[in-house]
Order: C-alpha cells, then sequence, then structure tokens
C-alpha cells in the first residue's frame, strides 16, 4: 500500500486528499491530461449542515434546486481500499480474517490521520461512527465511506474499489427516495453532488445507501448495518411502496438528456464486514467489491422520480 497526499503542493486552502493506494492508482490519476482539474462549484451556496432528529447530522438545502443542479463539489478527505489485501492462513475462519483485515485498515488510516492537514484529522474525527463495535478510526470510515471507482489499473468502469471519506457529502443521510446523487470526477478528484429532483428550500438533502428498487425488507437488512432503522414514507408505507418499486414507469428518467450522466452511487463499504464476511465465504473483500460493481448505475435506469412524488 503507498500513501499519497494528493495535491498537497496546492495552495493551503485547497483541498488535499490523503490516499492509500494499490500500486499504479496514483499513476491512473498524474496521467489523466490536466490532470488536477479545478474544482467546479455552484455559483451560490446551496446547502447547510443541520442536526435532524433522530438522525444527527445531516445537509439541508439553503435555496431551491432544480433537477440537475449541482449541489456541491467536494475531495475526500481520506480514500483507501475497500479491502485490505492481507494474507490468509489455511485455518483463519471467515471472522478471524475480517477482523485482521480490519485491524489493517485501523492501522493505515492512523498513519493517514497523524499526516493529514489538522483540520482534515479533526474533520474526519468529527464524523459520525455507527460501528461501534470497530475501532473509531475504522469505524468512522465503514460508516462515511462513499464508492470512488476508476482508479485501479486495469478495471474498466464501476469497479468500486476504494471507499472515500468526505467532509460535507459523506454527512448526508440516507432515504430510500433520495434527491441527491453523486459522481466522481477523476480529473478533479472529487465528487460532485446534483439534485435528481427538484428541491425546496429548507429540504434535507437525502441519499441512496443501497439498492432502492430491492423490496423495504431487504433495504432494512442493509441499513441495519448503519444502526438505522429507515422511517422514510416508502418503509412506512413497505406493501404499497414496494409495488410502485417493481412498476416499469419506477425506472424511467425524467432527467433531461444534459443532465443524464449522473450517476447513482451508493454507500460503499458499510456492506463488506457483514455481507461478504459473515454470510460467505472466500477472500476478504471479494463479494464485496462484486457487490459494488453494480451500485454505479445509468440514472436513466434508477430515478425513482415518480414513485419518490407520490411517496
Ligand atoms: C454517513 S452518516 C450520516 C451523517 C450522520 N447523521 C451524522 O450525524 O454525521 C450515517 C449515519 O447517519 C444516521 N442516519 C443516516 N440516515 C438516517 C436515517 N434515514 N434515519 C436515521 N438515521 C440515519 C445513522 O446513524 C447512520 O449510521
Amino acid at each position: 500500500m503507498r500513501h499519497t497526499s494528493l495535491l498537497s503542493n496546492r495552495p493551503a486552502d485547497e483541498p488535499v486528499s490523503h490516499c492509500i493506494f494499490y500500486p499504479g492508482s496514483k499513476e491512473v490519476l498524474t496521467e489523466l491530461p490536466g490532470f488536477p482539474q479545478p474544482l467546479m462549484h455552484p455559483a451560490t451556496p446551496t446547502f447547510r449542515v443541520a442536526t435532524f432528529p433522530g438522525k444527527g447530522m445531516g445537509l439541508v438545502s439553503t435555496r431551491a434546486l432544480k433537477m440537475g443542479d449541482l449541489i456541491l463539489t467536494e475531495r475526500p478527505l481520506i480514500a483507501a481500499p475497500q479491502a485490505m489485501p492481507i494474507y490468509r492462513p489455511k485455518n483463519c475462519t471467515d471472522q478471524e480474517h475480517l477482523q485482521r483485515g480490519l485491524a489493517e485498515l485501523e492501522r493505515h488510516l492512523m498513519i493517514a490521520l497523524q499526516r493529514m492537514r489538522p483540520a482534515s484529522t479533526a474533520a474526519y474525527l468529527a464524523l459520525a461512527n455507527s460501528c461501534k463495535k470497530e475501532g473509531l478510526i475504522v469505524g468512522i470510515f465503514l460508516t462515511n465511506g462513499l464508492e470512488l471507482a476508476g482508479l485501479w489499473p486495469g478495471v474498466q468502469g464501476v469497479g468500486g474499489n476504494y471507499s472515500a471519506v468526505c467532509k460535507d457529502i459523506s454527512r448526508l443521510n440516507h432515504s430510500c427516495s433520495p434527491n441527491t446523487s453523486t459522481s466522481f470526477d477523476l480529473a478533479s478528484l472529487s465528487y460532485r453532488l446534483y439534485a435528481v429532483r427538484d428541491i425546496v428550500a429548507g429540504e434535507e438533502l437525502t441519499y441512496q445507501y443501497t439498492n432502492v428498487e430491492v423490496p423495504a425488507s431487504e433495504r432494512r437488512q442493509v441499513l441495519k448495518g448503519y444502526d438505522f432503522v429507515c422511517a422514510c414514507a416508502a418503509c412506512k408505507d413497505a406493501p404499497a411502496s414496494d409495488v410502485r418499486r417493481y412498476h416499469p414507469s419506477f425506472r424511467r428518467s425524467p432527467l433531461p438528456r444534459a443532465h443524464r450522466n449522473i450517476v447513482f452511487r451508493r454507500r460503499s463499504c458499510r456492506q463488506m464486514p457483514r455481507t461478504h464476511c459473515a454470510d460467505r465465504g472466500g477472500g476478504f473483500g471479494t463479494h464485496h467489491i462484486a457487490r459494488q460493481s453494480h451500485s454505479g448505475v445509468d440514472v436513466r435506469a434508477h430515478l425513482p422520480l415518480r414513485c419518490q412524488r407520490s411517496e
């Protein structure tokens, strides 16, 4: 593993990302023409951090937004592999292998936090940890990680082999009918958060942590890993909502053509301990990475807007 502070040679007010990379990933970025491109921000502020009863902190819109509007652009504080490549002795159980992987991840994250700018370290440590069984540092990483694909040399498409934590985007709370989605721009090393429907001023900005096309009971299982029970309208009226979610109109996108490259991404790594290592055999992380390859999908097939309006 290589630790790299990307763009640390920039002015002090420019965001720096601390990256824990496999060999070759940094070169994927530095060989991009014009890397690093400047960050593209919205013309006027769009959000603030607020507290939501029963959810902790989250983001709220400070002005009306139109579907497709850019809400914010952000470089991650830290990016690291979703699964650490560690040796697995013959008699090692899944659980032991998982714990060793997490301990190794924690060790690398500690190094990262020590090397980061103090303000970035403080911002990371201020994030939520819903994964209390693990150490604080790794717990924050598992709670707040977003998928970061496209940096694994030789892997095309949305491999999702890295996970990244951001100061603001990681504050988004979950909804099964989310009003935002992200894309990741490699050339500027930044996430872009977009509105996927019209949003009124003062509305909470929400994001999907899991596949929202599956029935509520399946979503509930995944969300258990984040230590909350979703109380959105779709979950409250699950039988009716499940029926609507199977309807073909659920998959039809009303996004204008210009915005159809927006990609829905889910939270990246929270399922890693529970679904892979607890439920399946095999090498640490393999199944998880396979799952993530389904998570960056064309928004055309996934915008649940018609249903959102009726839910
Ligand atoms: C990535 S953090 C989101 C920001 C977090 N609320 C905070 O205070 O920083 C994920 C955690 O937020 C909380 N959360 C997210 N969405 C929620 C929801 N719809 N209902 C209740 N809690 C939620 C859960 O504790 C979850 O583990």
